[in-house]
């Protein structure tokens, strides 16, 4: 595409050269410059881009896209000069793919659980419903029955422009996407049509990232901010921050709550290591899904789909056969009923609801033994929370490694066992070895007790400096039981 094409529609501060030249990839990462590239330089967590534009240049950029221009300019290279470049790429991305968000209906999900629960509902029900859809998440990218490995929650935003194009051209309806507040900040979503937005919740992650949870509320309110007014914003106001996500939006505002109040109101009538069931809109109805905080996410796609303009009876009915996504309160049961729960419970209020649902559901004297850990190079002050959580709501716990990254598994575990009250000291026990961990759990288990395997989920594997090596925690517990 012609270069001028590209930057259709953007503020641009200063242009040196010329625009009518050929471009064919826009990369931000000149490892990925090809000949006739448009490089995006973006001021990261780690290094600038802008540092690399000689290398871009080198490996055959023909135009930059910047914040501030180089000292030297190469008479050869076309400069565009903006003021937010990760904003401009979004934009430009989309007018490179012809903008992929318009041709279909996009629906983003944001919160700081339920994102890939709710998406991945989303995704499931409207292929019932009939129709060709696409999902951006955590644990996948899929076009229909195509899966394509994903490697974040939301991908950057020329990825997510190709996805779109591809879904757009295989004839999708629909893409339900997982937004993140990162993604937010760092305007990957930049430039995209939706047609709706849906908030979960928002509680304590991402401090690192954030600085402060104020920031994190902003970011994630940024999302509903930037929703056009022909989008809905369905928002979950049993979450005390919830209206804060509407007060500026130009999107119509509707709500959700299990406290009869807002636009669908739901209530939760029983839970069982079998499902949920619930009224909503004056209908009893099963779900395959476990836990009361799942009743919100199930609420929140009922919701979403009766907005999209779908029958609600038709909805309930689809909705109530519909599989939880991998690696979401995954029952692992042995022969001798050991109930391995695998969850991808990795920030204090996740786990702390899975823990919940487990104390409830539990009978006589069932133990519930936790194992967890938390990954290494993210928000270190949700460490001895969690610890304290999983104490307080276990009979034993296991502290052990997440994915450490690239932290010292053992300074990662010295932080979580500051939370263990002193009173929880000889129910808890450390090892550091994940599969260790897990292959204990599993030991000191009677019949009928419950693990907990908590933090991994779907993961398959385990992140250590750098290296993912195979590892995954469903694998692990069936192997510990040995059936
Ligand atoms: C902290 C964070 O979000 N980092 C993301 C960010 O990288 P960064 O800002 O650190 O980049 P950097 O290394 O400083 O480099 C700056 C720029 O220089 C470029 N560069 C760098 C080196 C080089 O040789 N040449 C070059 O051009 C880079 O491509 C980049 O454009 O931008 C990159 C490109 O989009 C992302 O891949 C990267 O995700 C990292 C891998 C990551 O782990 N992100 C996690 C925290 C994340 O995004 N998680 C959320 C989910 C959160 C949730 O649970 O809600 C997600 O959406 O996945
Ligand atoms: N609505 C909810 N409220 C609170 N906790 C939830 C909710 N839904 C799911 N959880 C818990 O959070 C975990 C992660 O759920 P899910 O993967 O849907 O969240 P997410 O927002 O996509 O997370 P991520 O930020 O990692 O993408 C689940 O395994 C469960 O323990
Ligand atoms: N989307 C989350 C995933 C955390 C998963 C957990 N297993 C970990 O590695 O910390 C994040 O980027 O913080
Ligand atoms: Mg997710």
């Amino acid at each position: 595409m012609i270069l001028s094409e590209i930057l259709y529609k953007i503020s641009l501060q200063a242009v040196s050269g010329k625009t009518d030249i050929e471009i064919n990839k826009i990369v931000f990462d000149s490892r990925q410059v090809e000949k006739g590239s448009l490089f995006v330089a973006i001021g990261g967590t780690q290094v600038d881009g802008h540092q690399f534009i000689g290398k871009a240049i080198d490996l055959g950029a023909s135009a930059i896209l910047c914040e501030h221009l180089p000292e030297t300019l190469n008479e050869a290279i076309t400069y565009i000069q903006v003021e937010n470049s990760a904003r401009a790429m979004g934009f430009a991305a989309a007018n490179f793919y012809q903008h992929p968000s318009k041709k279909l209906k996009l629906v983003g999900v944001t919160g700081t659980n339920g994102k890939t629960s709710i998406a991945t509902l989303l995704f499931r029900l409207f292929r019932r419903l009939g129709y060709r859809c696409g999902l951006l998440s955590t644990v996948q990218n899929q076009i229909d029955d195509d899966i394509i490995p994903s490697t974040h929650t939301t991908p950057d935003s020329v990825k997510i422009n190709e996805l779109l194009a591809d879904m757009y051209q295989k004839g999708v309806t629909y893409c339900f996407m997982e937004v993140s507040s990162h993604s937010v900040v760092q305007e990957r979503i930049a430039g995209l049509h939706f047609v709706g937005g849906i908030f979960t919740n928002i509680t304590h992650d991402h401090l690192d990232f954030h600085g402060t949870f104020d920031n994190y509320l902003k970011a994630k309110k940024g999302f509903f901010d930037q929703l056009p007014a022909s989008a809905f914003a369905l928002v979950n106001t049993d979450d005390k921050n919830g209206k804060i996500m509407l007060q500026n939006t130009a999107a119509r505002k509707e709500t959700y709550s299990l406290k009869n109040i807002g636009t669908f109101k739901g209530k939760v009538l029983a839970c069982s290591l079998f499902g949920l069931q619930m009224e909503i809109d004056n209908k009893e109805v099963w779900f395959k899904l476990i836990g009361s905080f799942n009743a919100y996410n199930l609420l929140g796609v009922y919701g979403a789909a009766v907005l999209l303009g779908e029958d609600s009876d038709e909805v309930l009915m689809q909705l109530s056969d519909i599989q939880p996504p991998a690696g979401r309160f995954e029952q692992v049961v042995s022969k001798n009923n050991i109930v391995g729960i695998v969850d991808y419970a990795h920030t204090p209020d996740a786990l702390k609801n899975v823990l919940e649902t487990i104390v409830d559901l539990r009978e006589g004297n069932q133990q519930i033994i936790t194992v967890v850990g938390c990954g290494g190079n993210r928000d270190a002050t949700k460490r001895p929370i969690m610890a304290e959580i999983a104490c307080k709501m276990s009979d034993k716990v296991i502290l052990t490694s997440d994915n450490p990254r690239n932290e010292e598994p053992l300074d990662i575990l010295a932080e979580m066992q500051k939370g263990v009250p002193a009173i929880h000291f000889k129910k808890t026990q450390t090892i550091e070895d994940r599969h260790e961990a897990i292959l204990a759990a599993v030991k000191m288990a009677k019949p009928e007790d419950i693990i907990l395997v908590a933090g991994k989920g779907h993961e398959t594997y385990q992140e250590i400096k750098g290296i993912k090596h195979h590892f995954d925690d469903k694998e692990v517990l069936k192997e510990a039981f040995g059936d």
